[in-house]
């Protein structure tokens, strides 16, 4: 959407880039959460269990430009998968999120990179949370693991989050929405040298269901 010439103000709705990314993952590793924290900064113990899909909208200033974050928060319920699937197609953007304190959320990952991989677009840019990371004494899967299964599967970056302190979460969303916009062709500054050492962003990933030598791999 282009601005108005006269200077007038903008209406609330105005934006330059929509990026739609949705959240997937096992039930309970925080999805609901990250996205609370990321729309208000506020963390609640106590979650219900999201019920097919949920939608959150925030409006980030990157570089002077107006990006709106539709962010669809799925349910990790299998009973809900038909209905999440359906979402995938006009995503650009998947976030799959485990929770560093239970190892089989992690252990899953590989089949969510395959659900996005049978039902997502092409280009679909992919990102990988530990959420939890407030809970280092309950710790299951290393970062390290977590960097090695971005690099194996091409994803543009792993990161740990905490939804309950606040850590890491804006950073993941700011992550994709950049990546995102060079996609577009605007350009833009990743600024990794700022990130925490909680955070590997690839300077190589490739997109999801893009073909193998879209981009040459190398190891951490
Ligand atoms: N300590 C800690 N607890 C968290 C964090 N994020 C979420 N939780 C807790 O983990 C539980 C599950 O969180 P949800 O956000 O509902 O998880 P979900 O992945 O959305 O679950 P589904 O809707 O079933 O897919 C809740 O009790 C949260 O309070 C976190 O960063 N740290």
């Amino acid at each position: 959407m282009l601005p108005p010439a006269d200077g007038r103000e903008q209406p609330d709705d105005f934006f330059d880039f929509l990026f739609k990314i949705i959240l997937i993952g096992e039930s309970n590793v925080g999805k609901t959460s990250v996205v609370q924290s990321f729309k208000s900064g506020e963390f609640s113990e106590k979650q219900q269990n999201t019920i097919g899909v949920d939608f959150t909208v925030r409006t980030l200033d990157i570089e002077g430009k107006k990006i709106k974050m539709q962010v669809w928060d799925t349910a990790g319920q299998e009973r809900f998968r038909t209905i999440t699937q359906s979402y995938y197609r006009s995503a650009h953007g998947a976030m799959i999120a485990y929770d560093i304190t239970r190892r089989p959320t992690f252990d899953s990952v590989p089949n969510w990179i395959r659900e996005v991989e049978l039902y997502g677009a092409a280009n679909l840019v992919l990102c990988l949370i530990g959420n939890k990371c407030d809970l280092e004494s309950e710790r299951q899967v290393l970062f390290k693991e977590a960097c090695a299964l971005a690099e194996e599967r091409g994803i543009l970056a792993a990161l740990e989050t905490s939804a309950k302190v606040n850590q890491n979460v804006d950073d993941a969303f700011m992550m994709m929405a950049r990546e995102l916009l060079a996609r577009n062709g605007m350009e833009v500054q990743q600024g990794a040298q700022g990130y925490s050492p909680h955070i590997l962003l690839r300077s190589n990933s490739r997109p999801v269901n893009a073909p193998e030598n879209f981009a040459e791999k190398k190891c951490c």
